[in-house]
């Protein structure tokens, strides 16, 4: 099997289904229904296997409020999964409950204990257990207990306590520290390759859970496509998995079935983010979330919250609706997005959103006359080097002495807005400009420069809206309500208070405790009461509201809330945030 070439292993990894190894490691079952597991061909759509749609919606893999249907997807190929269309039957002797109308936005659908999870460990020590994947870090800066301690054999994986090292060492770091150890930058897809291959050989994945596994989209053939000459990723995680695991150990590892998995767990892993921020923490394949499709307009999503996936509602979502989540950052402009989903997840995207966005850009370019989708995608490209450059610069202070200076970083970006269309305005909700300005924002605030870091997040804030779904628009709120509190705190000599343009303190103080009364609420409908970074908002707010001097108005009140339009305004005009008109 040494010299076994790339060529070799694709051609006996698409020869393999259902090949009798397969079946024996994948397929077989102890059930004594008469449906055969091991006959279910790669790809099939799940929908037409209901023995597999039941196990992969079984009470031990998922909790939902509402009945979940797999069915054949309505845009995707495939299978999609959907909102039941009948009511559910809420015991065995009750009836059907006929108010059943769906899910109503701001619901939790359903909550699901992936079958496992990784982080690139990457983030260093960004507080995420490794074994229980409870947050350590508080998330406005307070201590909820004593941190992560990175295991002293690899110093990547890290526990929030001595007995999830143990529990993570029993059950796969043992293996995983040698690797880690050998190769820290070990992507996690390919750490859960690994792991899946032990499950599998310890037997944590039951024979059912093996057969949805095997019968998953998995893009085979654009993983396993050479080019130059060179091996594919998939080769390389498949012998390196057999190198660590298989040689010499008692169970020989199917290269085969190792190749033909890890297309799979890469096209079904799921990027999950905390609450409180876009970035993934960890990578999950988990079973029910990989029936999901694609939308970058989704009608809910999905985050991680102590060890388990919640996926809730953004809209209403009637019976028999199919549900949609965005797998990518859905902050990101229309052209990059349709890159990244094309590139990783090997389909066009063709959504409502996509469409809109697509329209707006080519009635801006036909409109300005002299520039075209290329000079304007150029000029996209552009301006988010440029904000890069500016973040890279402000962790690494005097070393990117372009960059330092956010005034001439501005001042590049005026320039290529300007080049893109020499006969119109750049508008401020066209991207990347909305989310370039929340980054200036933040980096502002990182200078000392409060009023500037304010006139950035107004106008990001005010003009990048429709591209943000709850969790995106309440972390946009967070971050104004720290922006508008560095801004409240500036001396009363300061020389920016003297400019009488400036808002007042009030207006400050007005819209900070109205954005962060609408991020409280925001919060408690997106993410749940029960979640962490929803009480955490909730603390905040109360530990706000506990400053307000006694008889002055707050909110919710009526006379608060006359206030708070008016100082928004005058915020906005100072700002210059200009409302365009929707497009
Ligand atoms: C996690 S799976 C989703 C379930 C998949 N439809 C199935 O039948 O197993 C991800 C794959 O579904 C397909 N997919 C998801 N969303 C899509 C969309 N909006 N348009 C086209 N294909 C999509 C792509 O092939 C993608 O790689």
């Amino acid at each position: 099997m040494d010299d076994m070439t790339a060529a070799f292993a694709h051609k006996l990894a698409a020869s393999l289904p259902p090949s009798a190894d397969l079946q024996a490691a994948f397929a077989s079952t102890d059930s004594d229904d008469d449906d055969d597991l091991g006959r279910v061909p790669p790809r099939l759509g799940f929908n037409t296997v209901p023995k597999l749609c039941k196990t992969i919606l079984s009470r031990n893999n998922v909790t939902a409020s509402v009945p979940l249907e797999i069915r054949s997807s309505t845009f995707a190929p495939g299978s999609g999964l959907f909102i039941g269309r009948e009511a559910p039957i809420l015991s065995s002797n009750s009836k059907p409950d006929r108010k059943y109308d769906g899910i109503e936005a701001g619901r939790e659908i359903y909550r699901s204990k992936p079958l496992m999870m990784a982080s690139d460990g990457a983030g260093g020590d960004d507080g995420w257990c490794h074994f229980c994947w409870g947050n350590t870090k508080g998330f406005f800066g307070e201590e909820k207990g004593e941190g992560t301690k990175a295991c002293a054999g690899c110093r990547v994986a890290s526990f929030c306590s001595k007995q999830c090292q143990k529990s993570a060492w029993a059950r796969f770091h043992k293996d995983e520290c040698k690797i880690l150890k050998k190769t820290p930058g070990i992507k996690p897809q390919n750490l859960l390759a690994h792991r899946l291959v032990w499950f599998q050989q310890k037997g944590y994945i039951t024979s059912e859970q093996g057969a949805v596994i095997q019968g998953l989209e998995a893009h085979f053939d654009e993983y396993t496509r050479e080019e130059g000459g060179k091996t594919t990723e998939v080769y390389d995680v498949a012998m390196a998995i057999r190198e660590v695991t298989g040689e010499g150990k008692e169970k020989k590892i199917d290269v085969g079935l190792i190749w033909k998995l890890v297309p799979a767990l890469w096209t079904n892993c799921v990027r999950l983010r905390a609450p409180s921020s876009k970035e993934t923490v960890a990578f999950a394949l988990d079973l029910v979330t990989a029936m999901v499709n694609h939308s970058c307009e989704p009608n809910a999503f999905a985050f991680l919250e102590k060890g388990e996936i919640r996926v809730r509602s953004l809209k209403k979502i009637a019976p028999g609706e199919e549900i949609t989540i965005c797998y990518i950052d859905p902050t990101i402009d229309v052209k990059g997005r349709q890159e990244i989903l094309l590139d990783e997840h090997f389909f066009e995207c063709d959504c409502t959103r996509c469409k809109a966005e697509i329209k707006l850009q080519k009635r801006m370019v036909a409109a300005d006359g002299e520039t075209s989708m290329t000079t304007l995608r150029k000029a996209q490209l552009s301006l988010l080097d440029l904000i890069k450059s500016a973040v890279t610069a402000s962790k690494y202070p005097g070393v990117y002495p372009d960059f330092d200076n956010l005034a001439v970083v501005e001042s590049k970006m005026n320039t290529i807005m300007k080049n893109a269309f020499p006969n119109l305005d750049w508008r401020d909700d066209l991207d990347p400009v909305p989310m370039v300005r929340i980054c200036l924002s933040v980096l502002y605030i990182e200078q000392g420069k409060p009023a500037q870091a304010l006139r950035n997040a107004f106008r990001g804030h005010f003009t990048g809206g429709r591209s943000r779904t709850g969790p995106d628009a309440v972390n946009i709120l967070v971050n104004m309500v720290h922006v508008l509190m560095a801004a409240g705190c500036l001396p009363a000599d300061s020389p920016v208070l003297k400019d009488p343009s400036f808002p007042s303190l009030l207006d400050i103080s007005n819209v900070t405790y109205g954005f962060l009364h609408e991020a409280c609420k925001d919060a408690g409908e997106v993410f749940g009461g029960d979640c962490e970074y929803t009480r955490a908002i909730g603390d905040l707010f109360a530990k706000m509201m506990g400053r307000l001097p006694a008889g002055s108005s707050r909110p919710p009140e009526e006379e608060f809330v006359r206030e708070l339009e008016v100082s928004i305004k005058k915020v906005k005009e100072w700002a210059g945030v200009v409302d365009e008109e929707e497009a």
